[in-house]
């Protein structure tokens, strides 16, 4: 099997999952895999399309730019910039970006506070954590329609070959050295803000009764 079908495979069940999950509202959300180094290539799910219909058409291949590689009629995501400064600016295989009404909550509860801290929790470990009293932080940066504006604020995060960033009242962006790392953080940030989120709503209740 050539580099680009395994690669386009690996995304498509990725994708698939997240799909399962319902991660996809409205068309939201876009995913990439690094297909070559150098020169820096990438596939990139397609803009504007129902990510949780699998088609042919749902990747195209991006250059170091972010624009298509080949001849294509496919629009690269219109946040394809993001991915960009992820593969220029780490060792990381694999970017995945979803809205969900827990991650958007998460980060409008804590937006001005620039990031959302998270500590005490089993699942810490998912991302390297091990110790008792580990802490994870993710960043939170606010949204810009503008999308050079917001790749050039989101790049100021992406040093780590793995890492989160959430934008504010949008969604959250993770990375991994490779396609199993990056779902494995996603997981673990949606787990940790559902939890945060129903905490808060139960912690809520018990005072009011
Ligand atoms: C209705 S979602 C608005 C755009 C967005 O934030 C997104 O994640 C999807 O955009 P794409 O161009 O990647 O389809
Ligand atoms: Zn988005």
């Amino acid at each position: 099997m050539s580099i680009q079908r395994k690669k386009w495979a690996e995304l498509a069940d990725v994708k698939k999952e997240l799909a399962a999950r319902d991660w996809f509202f409205a068309t939201s959300g876009n995913l990439s895999i690094k297909v070559t180094d150098d020169p820096l290539t990438f596939f990139v799910t397609a803009s504007g399309k129902d990510k949780r219909k699998q088609t042919d058409e749902d990747f195209l291949l991006v250059d170091a730019l972010g624009q298509p590689a080949e001849a294509t009629h496919l629009k690269p995501s219109a946040e394809t910039l993001l991915h960009v400064e992820i593969y220029k600016k780490t060792k990381a295989g694999c970017a995945l970006h979803v809205h969900t009404i827990d991650n958007n909550v998460i980060s409008e509860l804590y937006g001005d506070d620039g990031e959302v801290v998270f500590t005490g929790q089993e699942i810490i470990k998912a991302f390297g954590l091990w110790e008792e009293d580990a802490v994870f932080r993710i960043p939170i940066i606010r949204n810009h329609a503008h999308i050079p504006t917001l790749a050039a604020e989101f790049s100021k995060h992406a040093h780590e070959d793995a890492g989160a960033v959430l934008i504010r009242n949008h969604g959250i962006t993770v990375w991994g050295r490779n396609a199993f790392e990056a779902k494995k953080f996603l997981e673990a940030c949606e787990f940790l803000f559902s939890y945060h989120v129903k905490l808060l709503q139960l912690k809520g209740a018990k005072t009011l009764a």
